[in-house]
C-alpha cells in the first residue's frame, strides 16, 4: 500500500449510486488519475489517500483507492494550492499567495485559531472574510469528525454517511451507540453495525448489540414471509448470530418486550414473539376481517337468478354452477373469495360482479396489488383497475415497509364495493392498510389462484383466509380455455395436484431435456433470439418472456439478462450505454421498473394524454440515452413514453430475464423457463405452478427432467409462520 497527499483537482465522473469515482489528483503540482469509492468528494479537497498503482487498458497509470481520509498540506506550496482550489469563496491564486507570503507555514494554523487576521492581507474584504470563515470552519469540522472516526478504523464510505446522518454529534451517537445506525443511516444493516461496535471495543456480550442482534433476526424472519418467530427458534438463531448464551438473549428479550418493540403471543400453545409492527398488522386485519365477514345485506328485493340470466344473455355463454354461486356469493356477503387457476373464469365472474353492481347502482372499484395486474385487469375486463396504492392513496414520505396512506379508518373509501384481483399476491401490512379503510357496508371481494407463490412481503394471506372457514370460499374448478390444442392449463391443473404433465412437444406445453447447464443456456439464447421469432412469428423482445427460478448462478436471472443483452442488442457504435456498478444500460434494451414510482411522469406516444406512475414490474425499452442532460427515455410496452434521470437508475433492471416471483401477476405470449436444482423450500410445486401459469400461448421448460419431476412432488414445503388463521377463528368464536 503507498500513500498520496495532495488536492482534489477535477471530478472526471462520479456515480452517485455507488460513490465509484474518477477524479485528477494533485500531488505537488504533478497531476495523476484516482480511482475509487467516494460518498461525496469536493474539488479543493486536500486528502491524504492509501492504495495502489495499477494500469488500466485504455487510461494508462491510476491510482486505485483504498481508504482516504481529509488532510492539510505542510508545505507553503501545497498551502497556496489548497487555498486556491476554489474550496475558499473568494480566494483566487493571488490572493492565497499574499495570504501565505503574510503568514508563511503559519497559514493554517491562523485558520483555525485567528480567522479574524486575515484581513491583514490585501484585498480579503469583511465579506469575503465572513465567507471563508464560515466555509472553512464547516471544513474543519468534517476534517476533526471525520479523522476521529476514521482513527476507529471506520472506512471512509462509512464515515462520510455517518457524517452526513450525525455531523458534529457523529462521535457521540457511535460511543453511545453504535447499533443506533441502523435505523438511522441507509444502507448500513446489522453486520457492518456491529463491525462498527467491535472496531469502538463493545463486548459481544453488551445489551445494545444483543437488543439489535434479535431484531436483525426478526426481520429477517419477516423478509422471508413469516409474521412471527417461535421464541425456540427466535433464541437459537439469535444465540447462533450473536455469538452468545441462550440466557443472554432471553433476558433481552424481554426488554424488547417491555419496550413494545415485539410482541409476545401464543400461538397453539407455543410462545412466539412478532415485530409490535406485525402483529398490529395481522391482529387489525383478522378482527376486521371477521367484521367484514359478519355484514349482512338485505338481497330480498334483488332477483339475482335474473341479473345473472342477464349476464348470461349479454356475454351469450352459460355459468356452471360454482360461477354463479361465486356472483351470488359476493352479492350476499361482505366479504367474498373466489380462487380457482387459470381459465376457470376468474375474470369471467369479475365481469359478472361489475355488470349487476352497476344495474344495482353500487359504486365499485377494481384493485390489484401491483401495477402491472392492474393493468392487466383494465385490459381484460375494460373497467379502469387501480393498485392498492393509489386506490388508498398512498402518502410517499413514509417507509415502504410500513406505508401510511391518506385513505383510512377516518377518511374510508366512498364506495359499494371492491373488487381486488390477484389476491394470492396481497401481504399481511397491504391487506390491513386495505381493511381499515374500509367503512362497514362496502363488500370486498377477493379473486385470485390460492396456489400460486404467496406475496413477497410477509403472511400467506389468501391461504389462511381461506383455512380460517369464517370467510365465503367458492372454488372455480372447471377449466374453460382448454381447446384441444391447449396443454398449458391442463398441465398447470396437474402440477398444482402433484402429477407429473403430459408432455407432448407437438403442443404448446414443450420441454426440451437437456443434463448440461451450458447446453440449457446455448438452447434458451437460440430460441429466442432465433427459432421461436422464425419459427412461430413472436417478436423477440415483446412476446418472449424468459423467467427463472434463481438470480445467481449461470441459469439465474443475472447471468440470463446478460447473455440475452448480448444476443438480442449487442453493443453497437451507434448505441449509446450508460454504466451502472456492472451492468451496462444500451438503447435498444428491454428493461423493467423495479419499484412503484407514484411520481414519474409519462406521456402518451400517440395522443397528448400525460400522467404519473410507473409501476413495479411495467416493461419498456430504451429508446435514447442523453449524456448531455443526463437522462434515458423509455418507451413502456403501453406506448408511454418516460423520462428517467441518471439518478433514477436504481429503479430498472434489464428485463430479457426476470424471477418467477417477479413475474406474478403478469402474463406473456411466450414463457420460455430453465429447470435449475435446489432446495425444495425455494424449487417447490407452487413455484413451477406459479411459472407455468404465466404463459399464453407457448411455453418452454429446458433442463433435467427430473428437477422438473422433483418440483411436481415437492408439495407445499413453503410454510410460513404465520397466524392470521388463528386470528380470524378466535374472533370468529367471540362474535365480535
Ligand atoms: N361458463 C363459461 N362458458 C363458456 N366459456 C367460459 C365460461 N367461463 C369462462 N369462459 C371462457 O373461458 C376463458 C377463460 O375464462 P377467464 O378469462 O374468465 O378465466 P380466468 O380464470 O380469469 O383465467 P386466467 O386466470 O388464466 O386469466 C375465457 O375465454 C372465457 O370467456
Amino acid at each position: 500500500m503507498e500513500t498520496l497527499k495532495g488536492t482534489v483537482d477535477h471530478i472526471i465522473f462520479h456515480n452517485d449510486k455507488n460513490g465509484y469515482t474518477v477524479a485528477d489528483f494533485d500531488v505537488d503540482g504533478q497531476m495523476v488519475t484516482v480511482v475509487g469509492n467516494f460518498e461525496e468528494l469536493k474539488e479543493g479537497e486536500f486528502l491524504k489517500l492509501t492504495g495502489f498503482w495499477k494500469e488500466h487498458q485504455s487510461y494508462g497509470e491510476q491510482f486505485q483507492i483504498e481508504s482516504y481520509a481529509l488532510d492539510l498540506p505542510t508545505s507553503e506550496e501545497g498551502v497556496i494550492r489548497y487555498l486556491s482550489s476554489g474550496l475558499l469563496p473568494g480566494i483566487g491564486e493571488k490572493t492565497a499567495i499574499e495570504i501565505v507570503n503574510h503568514f508563511g507555514t503559519d497559514t493554517l494554523d491562523i485558520l483555525d485559531n485567528h480567522p479574524d487576521r486575515l484581513s491583514e492581507v490585501h484585498g480579503i474584504g469583511k465579506k469575503t472574510l465572513d465567507k471563508i470563515k464560515e466555509v472553512y470552519s464547516e471544513q474543519k469540522e468534517i476534517r476533526d469528525v471525520m479523522i476521529q472516526i476514521q482513527e476507529y478504523g471506520i472506512s471512509s464510505t462509512y464515515a462520510m454517511k455517518l457524517y452526513k446522518t450525525y455531523q458534529s454529534d457523529t462521535v457521540r451517537v457511535l460511543l453511545d451507540n453504535p447499533y443506533q445506525i441502523i435505523k438511522d443511516v441507509r444502507g448500513i444493516g446489522f453486520k457492518i453495525a456491529d463491525q462498527i461496535a467491535a472496531q469502538l471495543g463493545f463486548e459481544s456480550q453488551n445489551p445494545k448489540r444483543i437488543l439489535s442482534g434479535i431484531s436483525f433476526c426478526l426481520q429477517d424472519c419477516y423478509a422471508r414471509g413469516n409474521t412471527y418467530m417461535t421464541e425456540k427458534d427466535l433464541i437459537e438463531y439469535s444465540a447462533g448470530i450473536l455469538g452468545v448464551p441462550k440466557e443472554d438473549i432471553e433476558f433481552q428479550l424481554q426488554e424488547l418486550a417491555l419496550r413494545g418493540d415485539v410482541r409476545l403471543e401464543f400461538i397453539d400453545d407455543e410462545p412466539a414473539y412478532y415485530p409490535s409492527a406485525l402483529f398490529e398488522a395481522e391482529d387489525n386485519a383478522a378482527l376486521s376481517m371477521v367484521r367484514l365477514a359478519g355484514a349482512v345485506f338485505e338481497t330480498q328485493t334483488v332477483d339475482i337468478p335474473a341479473m345473472i340470466a342477464a349476464y348470461e344473455e349479454d356475454m351469450s355463454i352459460r355459468l356452471d354452477n360454482r360461477q354463479a354461486e361465486a356472483i351470488e356469493t359476493a352479492i350476499e356477503n361482505g366479504i367474498a373469495i373466489i380462487t380457482g387457476g387459470p381459465g376457470t373464469g376468474k375474470t369471467t365472474i369479475i365481469n359478472g360482479i361489475v355488470y349487476i353492481f352497476k344495474r344495482l347502482g353500487m359504486k365499485t372499484v377494481l384493485a390489484a396489488p401491483t401495477g402491472r395486474a392492474a393493468k392487466r385487469i383494465t385490459e381484460t375486463t375494460g373497467e379502469p383497475a387501480k393498485t392498492i396504492h393509489r386506490l388508498l392513496e398512498y402518502d410517499y414520505s413514509g417507509d415502504d415497509d410500513f406505508p401510511s396512506f391518506n385513505r383510512n379508518e377516518e377518511n374510508p373509501l366512498e364506495v359499494d364495493a371492491i373488487i381486488l384481483d390477484e389476491a394470492s399476491m396481497i401481504d399481511i401490512v397491504l391487506l390491513n392498510s386495505l381493511l381499515e379503510a374500509i367503512k362497514p357496508g362496502t363488500r370486498l371481494i377477493l379473486v385470485g389462484d390460492a396456489d400460486q407463490l404467496p406475496s413477497v412481503g410477509p403472511g400467506n394471506v389468501l391461504q389462511d383466509l381461506i383455512e380460517s372457514n369464517v370467510v365465503k370460499v367458492v372454488r372455480l374448478d372447471r377449466i374453460y380455455r382448454q381447446s384441444e390444442e391447449s396443454m398449458i392449463s391442463i398441465n398447470a391443473h396437474a402440477i398444482n395436484e402433484g402429477m407429473m404433465p403430459e408432455i407432448n412437444n407437438q403442443s404448446d406445453f414443450m420441454f426440451i431435456r437437456t443434463m448440461d447447464p451450458d447446453k440449457v443456456l446455448d438452447t434458451i439464447l437460440d430460441l429466442v433470439a432465433w427459432r421461436i421469432p422464425e419459427k412461430k412469428g413472436f417478436d423477440a423482445m415483446k412476446d418472449i418472456q424468459v423467467i427463472s427460478p434463481i438470480k445467481k448462478g449461470k441459469l439465474g436471472v443475472i447471468s440470463l439478462n446478460k447473455e440475452l443483452q448480448e444476443v438480442l442488442n449487442p453493443a453497437a457504435d451507434y448505441k449509446k450505454e450508460k454504466t451502472l456498478g456492472t451492468v451496462v444500460f444500451r438503447e435498444g434494451d428491454k428493461v423493467m421498473q423495479i419499484k412503484n414510482n407514484y411520481k414519474l411522469k409519462w406521456e402518451d406516444i400517440h395522443g397528448f394524454e400525460t400522467g404519473e406512475g410507473v409501476y413495479n414490474g411495467d416493461i419498456g425499452n430504451i429508446t435514447r440515452i442523453d449524456e448531455y442532460n443526463k437522462t434515458f427515455e423509455i418507451l413502456l410496452t403501453d406506448d408511454k413514453k418516460v423520462v428517467y434521470e441518471f439518478d433514477q437508475l436504481d429503479e430498472l433492471t434489464h428485463a430479457y430475464a426476470m424471477t418467477v416471483h417477479k413475474s406474478q401477476g403478469s402474463e406473456f405470449p411466450v414463457v420460455i423457463m430453465p429447470m435449475v436444482g435446489g432446495p425444495p423450500m425455494f424449487l417447490n410445486r407452487k413455484l413451477l405452478y406459479t411459472a407455468v401459469t404465466r404463459a399464453k400461448k407457448m411455453l418452454m421448460l429446458i433442463g433435467p427432467q427430473n428437477y422438473f419431476y422433483r418440483m411436481v412432488k415437492s408439495g407445499d414445503t413453503n410454510e410460513r409462520r404465520t397466524a392470521l388463521k388463528q386470528r380470524i377463528k378466535m374472533y370468529g368464536e367471540l362474535n365480535v
